[in-house]
């Protein structure tokens, strides 16, 4: 229950189950132990701190934590505030260890530094290409400073919330707090609420817990509504890479989109203008209504195909669904969007198997796992599952060849 975990686990220290990976107890304490390489462990620079249930709104039942590692990634550093359980996965999943970026990262990251921090009229400071930049580069890889858990932000009352936000920035190594103090936009009474409001992006941690993360590079990129850079993060690593999804001239902003891409027109100038005080004047924004139906009846498509499609493929109806998968990536082409070819060319692998066509699905596993390749990824999340989808497809279609081998047989003989 939950008073136990908050009896048992803030002071137990990291003894046999920590060698039980992704358990909430024990809170991962002063030393967090990676269980795979029991001599490793995590020092963090101050001592945890949980809020109790008196820092919560009526009703809230969590109970979270901050940690701070001075020294993850060279001294970067970083703090975390959200559930013990969380950080404990983390670090089972060796998410705090130094790792070489696998080979086509590093590919797609070489030459020149891709970008640089200008000011830009009406925007403040902004990112652009210091070279040309190829689709698909790797133009800027960032670590996180804080990440907070959006649960926490919605429960805590906001004193208590404050307080250890606060905190989460101070005990940042000093270069890397006056980054993230330096983010700071005007004179607010909630500095950190401030900078966490204009500031972070959407990531997730552990199975689908919301976090916010501020990424001093990654902050200084303005929004566009038609970006032409992309974000992913990868968990395994804590780390945040911009790509590129189309070609970028040198000097040419680089932009993302601060909300989704399918967004309607009123309600993106809305939550723009309400979130990050930006007077929309982008293109889509100003558009005049035709062009303005044009670009949106895309994006609604697209949103509206993509639900179809899961209940086409919840109903069985495979047909159906490769049919929209197939009209999905045509469109996506022609709008302008980020590059869904990987994960388009992954659920059609997957269609086709299901409907039994395993040639096709092959022949859609293989695309998909060259550009998951392709796309260097510095997760290798996406590419070890198209490839385990491949390796499937290919047992069952041997299988298959197998049964129909005896069949034949059977009848010869
Ligand atoms: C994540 S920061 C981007 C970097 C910021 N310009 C800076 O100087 O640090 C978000 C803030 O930048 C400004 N901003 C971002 N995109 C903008 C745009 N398209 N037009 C005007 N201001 C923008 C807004 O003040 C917004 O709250």
């Amino acid at each position: 229950s939950t008073t136990s975990f908050f009896t048992q686990c803030p002071n137990a220290p990291p003894g046999p189950l920590a060698k039980n990976p992704i358990t909430a107890c024990p809170l991962p304490g002063l030393i967090g132990v990676i269980p795979e390489l029991e001599s490793t462990t995590i020092q963090w620079t101050y001592p945890p701190r949980c809020l109790g249930p008196e820092s919560l709104k009526p009703n809230g039942t969590r109970h979270d934590c901050l940690f701070t590692s001075a020294e993850f990634r060279n001294g970067h550093g970083i703090s975390i505030i959200g559930p013990a359980s969380i950080t404990a996965d983390l670090i089972a999943q060796g998410a705090f260890i130094d790792r070489p970026d696998p080979p086509a990262a590093v590919k797609r990251q070489a030459g020149k530094p891709a970008y640089r921090v200008v000011d830009v009229p009406g925007k403040g400071k902004g990112v652009v290409a210091a070279r040309k930049v190829k689709r698909g580069e790797i133009v800027m890889v960032d670590f996180p400073s804080v990440l907070i858990s959006t649960g926490f932000i919605m429960v805590t009352k906001p004193h208590h919330r404050r307080r250890l936000m606060r905190a989460a920035f101070n005990q940042l190594p000093e270069e890397t707090k006056e980054a993230v103090y330096g983010l700071r936009r005007g004179a607010e009474k909630h500095l950190v609420d401030q900078i966490v409001g204009t500031n972070s992006n959407g990531v997730e941690l552990g199975e689908e817990e919301g976090f916010v993360g501020v990424f001093v590079k990654v902050a200084r990129i303005n929004h566009s509504c038609r970006p032409n850079a992309y974000y992913r993060f990868s968990q395994d690593r804590l780390a945040m890479e911009v790509v590129s999804f189309r070609a970028i001239e040198e000097g040419e902003e680089i932009t993302m989109s601060y909300v989704p891409l399918e967004m309607k027109h009123d309600e993106r100038r809305h939550f723009l203008e309400a979130n990050w005080g930006i007077e929309c004047s982008c293109s889509l924004c100003r558009a005049n209504d035709y062009d303005i139906g044009e670009a949106e009846n895309k994006r609604r498509l697209m949103k509206e195909w993509k639900e179809t499609l899961q209940a086409a493929k919840r109903d069985k109806f495979y047909k159906d669904a490769i049919t929209i998968a197939q009209d999905i990536l045509q469109v996506s082409e022609r709008a302008d969007l980020p590059p869904l070819l990987p994960e388009y060319h992954d659920i059609l692998a997957e269609l086709y198997s299901l409907k039994g066509d395993l040639p096709e699905a092959l022949r859609y596993a293989r695309m998909a796992l060259n550009e998951w390749v392709r796309f260097g990824s510095l997760d290798y999340s996406e590419l070890e599952w198209a490839r385990e989808a491949l390796e499937e497809i290919v047992e069952k279609d041997a299988a298959r060849t197998r049964q129909l081998l005896g069949i034949q047989k059977a009848k010869g003989g």
